[in-house]
């Protein structure tokens, strides 16, 4: 009887840890210290720190929020600045405070992600740079990030430095990939508060991004920090983004290691952009294409041509290797939406095409 009532519960237990949603909702010890140490220092906030649906850590409010009023404020000396120079180039001060047993900022440092969750085109890992089956991408990684991180690495660029490695942290022996992941994370977690800096910003710089987002960031003189204000009306438990800036799914991947989750329309990549220059990432204006007809036919023949290329190249690849599975999955996403973004736009030009050629049969 015992055993039957013993094993009853066991199987009900059983039903209930296998059936109970499972949240992604947490705050780790270390980030509750943050938090704490924030608000000692005399900053203000109405969120916390937790994860999204997607598991992602982000920040979330701990009220109701009205429009315009301030969701955090971070005072002044919790902001860490480098010069505003190529990553590359600022990362020996983040180094140094992050070698600094004692810094100021160790509770926020604490947070900060490990190697393994970092990626950008700095530290992009060498065995999947030819899945990004593109000639120009695989030449920014390359030619542009790696390079300039590696040269920084082993000192040709001390001349133009304000601090170089040895400066940042003696004798102390670091790796090249440690560096990039230093470099990486410069990258990718500072806001251009001021004109002639790059600045960390504890708590938000946990904010992730959503190119919807209006809210607002202040940091104007005299307002004795850097303040958050919500961009609209927000509810308990929402997550607070804010927007890296208008980029599309490659230019994510590179300087955030993500892509863009707003797919409809697909949009092209900036790589596949008539107007796209190698070498220049950035603001692309997405104004379709109307005519003159040659132009139309000429922009079919090249997306055309693109869409070839790229298919020979993903067969000639293989399969993406499983080693990193977030880093494959994100890549074979990557080759879903450019493939979807270019035959999205090739029938929206075939079917300009039938438009004119209509017009001129009448
Ligand atoms: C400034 S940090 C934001 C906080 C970050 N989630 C963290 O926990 O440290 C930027 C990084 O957050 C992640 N991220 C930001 N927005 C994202 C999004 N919309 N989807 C997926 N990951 C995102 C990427 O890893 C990106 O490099």
């Amino acid at each position: 009887m015992r055993a039957t009532l013993l094993g009853f519960l066991f199987a009900q237990a059983l039903f209930l840890i296998a059936f109970t949603p499972r949240s992604n909702a947490y705050i780790t010890a270390e980030e509750q210290i943050m938090l704490d140490w924030i608000k000692r220092e005399g900053g203000e906030f109405k969120v916390t720190i937790s994860r999204n649906a997607a598991g992602v850590r982000g920040i979330f409010t701990t009220q109701n929020v009205r429009k315009g009023e301030l969701l955090i404020l971070i005072p002044d000396h919790l902001v860490f600045s480098v010069p505003s120079v190529p990553a590359a180039e600022g990362a020996p001060l983040l180094l140094k405070e992050l070698h600094t047993p004692c810094s100021r900022l160790g509770p926020y440092l604490r947070i900060l992600p490990n190697e393994s969750q970092v990626l950008t085109g700095y530290n992009f890992p060498e065995e999947y740079i030819r899945y990004l089956a593109d000639d120009r991408l695989e030449a920014q990684v390359l030619r542009y990030f790696k390079q300039h991180s590696r040269s920084t690495f082993e000192g040709q660029n001390d001349d133009k430095m304000m601090m170089t490695i040895p400066e940042a942290i003696g004798r102390a022996n670091i790796s090249l990939p440690y560096y990039e992941y230093v470099v990486a994370m410069l990258s990718s977690r500072t806001f251009t508060l001021r004109k002639e800096a790059l600045s960390m910003v504890p708590l938000l710089d946990l904010m992730n991004h959503d190119i919807r987002d209006i809210n607002q960031l202040d940091s104007s003189l005299g307002s004795r920090g850097v303040r958050l204000s919500a961009g609209k009306d927000m509810l308990k438990g929402e997550e607070v983004t804010i927007t890296y800036g208008d980029m599309r799914s490659d230019e994510l991947l590179l300087y955030y290691g993500f892509l863009d989750t707003v797919t409809s329309p697909p949009r092209l990549l900036a790589v596949d952009h008539r107007n796209f220059k190698p070498n220049e990432f950035g603001d692309l204006v997405d104004q379709p294409l109307t005519g003159p007809e040659e132009d139309i036919r000429a922009e079919i023949a090249r997306l055309q041509h693109i869409l070839a290329k790229f298919e020979n190249r993903l067969e000639t690849l293989g399969p993406i290797p499983n080693t990193l599975p977030y880093l494959a999955g994100l890549l074979r996403e990557l080759h879903d939406q450019r493939r979807e973004a270019i035959h999205y736009e090739l029938s929206r030009l075939q079917r300009l095409l039938e438009q004119h050629d209509g017009q001129a049969e009448l």
